[in-house]
């Protein structure tokens, strides 16, 4: 079994008996539930921000414990003033030391795309990402039978909710492309050996059709990298480890960011002469 296959095992579990202890119209009776959505896609493809979405992990199974003392609120708010496009926010406890209070914190806080990060894999947890405040729920095509995928997606839309899928391969994205999906996301990471390689998004952004926006995932960690992969046709890039390693990740976002504006106008200059 590998790390992916033992998470969604657990997740199964957790979700039956989070489903026994707290009714979907309780859910349904969050305040958040009626209100509009922040469009991801939207601020992600801005031209006007860094395409990057800043994410909330305090630890992952392949490094541990990443940071264990950072406040959701503080870094949430720093990443946005830093130029993030959006945020990230882990709701995965067992594995990633995160939680629902944590969306709900960043919510409070920011007036920005949300993405509930977590393994999906019932339409329970999109009611759940829903109460919560999130805009945009993560879909992960190695983890779901392509019509689960495609069924969960059309759920997400009907509640208002964009989709970010995430392949590895270009088999995966074959198989599970669909209409309903908003973006795509090229993990970098190897899900059996924890090696990560940007060459993965590489290999396959042209794979993906031009109607989806087209998001790096994992791994990048320098703001040159950000520019090969913003050449190659990325709109966005997830970076948690990055930022969140840092005793200020806030810092750190703001620091990458400042390097990548100044890469960005560098390269626009060089192509105008
Ligand atoms: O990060 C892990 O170790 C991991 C292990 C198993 C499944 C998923 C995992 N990560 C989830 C992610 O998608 C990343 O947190 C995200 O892409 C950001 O990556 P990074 O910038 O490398 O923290």
């Amino acid at each position: 079994m590998n790390i992916l296959e033992k998470i969604i095992a657990d997740k199964y579990l957790e979700v039956a008996e989070r489903k026994s202890l707290v009714p979907v119209k309780l859910l349904e009776g969050s305040v958040f539930f009626e209100g509009k959505v922040v469009s991801m896609k939207k601020y992600v493809t801005n031209p006007e921000k860094s395409g990057i979405i800043a994410e909330f992990k305090r630890k992952s199974p392949s490094k541990g414990v990443i940071n264990g003392s950072a406040s959701v609120e503080k870094v949430s708010i720093g990443y946005m003033q830093a130029g993030a496009s959006a945020l990230s926010i882990l709701t995965d406890t067992e594995y990633f030391g995160g939680s629902s209070d944590d969306l709900k914190a960043a919510r409070k806080f920011n007036f920005c795309p949300i993405i509930r990060k977590d393994f999906i894999v019932d339409e329970y947890q999109i009611l759940e990402a829903k109460s919560m405040g999130a805009d945009c729920i993560l879909l992960i095509a190695a983890a779901l039978e392509p019509a689960k995928l495609k069924s969960l997606a059309s759920f997400a839309k009907g509640l208002g909710l964009e989709i970010l899928m995430e392949v590895h391969d270009g088999a995966e994205l074959e198989r599970s492309l669909c209409d309903d999906l908003d973006l795509v996301g090229v993990n970098n990471r190897n899900l059996k050996t924890f090696e990560v390689s940007v060459d993965t998004s590489l290999a396959l952004v042209d794979q993906i059709p031009g109607n989806f926006v087209k998001v790096s995932e994992s791994g990048i960690s320098d703001p040159n990298t950000m520019i090969e992969l913003k050449k190659a046709g990325f709109d966005g890039f997830l970076i948690g480890e990055n930022f969140m390693k840092s005793s200020r990740p806030e810092q750190a976002a703001y620091n990458f960011i400042k390097e990548f504006k100044k890469l960005s106008a560098q390269e626009s200059e060089l192509s105008k002469a």
